[in-house]
């Protein structure tokens, strides 16, 4: 397994082995064992699928608040994404910074995302689909959300994307000095 720390050091990007034969590939996606070597004490309690029909469709930036707070292991299975995490913790040196990463099927690849960080994503593909761990339950009422194109963050999403596709929650969603953040 692959490890490296993004421009945010605590945003990592995680490449498992992929054992290739004439009769296609295995792959082992998570083993706790492996994340626990890498210095992660995580228990994942919930996995998600999201597929997404089209390419622009961006979902976030989300998090849930504590004590419901949400580490992330996220990879694609299909397509490709761009993913982003903005650092939210007030007390941070990097707070309302971004930092974004390609995760794609045929890079196998996946990005994982601390507690602290609201998270978001752009497809970059049609008919994407992204499978994700997290080590919180779902809590709507600790559910929250950032404008992803907050001036504030200035995160660079691809122009090349074109018209992009969002729910009524991500339009309507607060600037980042409006959000209730990490302390
Ligand atoms: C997140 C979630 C949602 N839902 C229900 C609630 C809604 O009825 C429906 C769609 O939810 P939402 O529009 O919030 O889905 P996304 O926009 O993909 O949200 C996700 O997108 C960004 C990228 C994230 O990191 C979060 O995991 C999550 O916020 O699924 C559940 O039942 N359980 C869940 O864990």
């Amino acid at each position: 397994m692959y490890v490296r720390s993004l421009a945010l050091a605590e945003v990592l990007e995680i490449v498992p082995q992929k054992f290739e034969d004439e009769r296609g590939f295995f792959s082992e996606t998570y083993n706790e064992r492996e994340i626990n070597r890498i210095g992660l004490t995580l228990t994942f309690v919930q996995d998600n699928h999201s597929y997404s029909v089209h390419k622009g469709v961006l979902r976030g930036l989300h998090y849930q608040l504590p004590p419901k707070a949400q580490d992330k292991l996220v990879r694609v299975v299909k397509g490709a994404i761009l993913d982003v995490a903005v650092d939210i913790r007030r007390s941070s040196v990097t707070f309302g910074q971004w930092v974004a990463l390609e995760v794609a099927a045929d890079r196998w690849n996946q990005i994982f995302i601390p507690k602290g960080f609201a998270h978001g994503f752009v497809t970059l593909t049609d008919h994407t689909e992204v499978i994700y761990k997290v080590s919180e339950y779902y809590s709507p009422e600790h559910d929250r959300s950032i404008r992803f194109d907050d001036p504030a963050i200035g995160i660079a999403w691809p122009s090349s994307i074109g018209e992009l596709i969002l729910s009524e929650k991500d339009r309507q969603a607060p600037p980042l000095s409006m959000a209730t953040v990490f302390e």
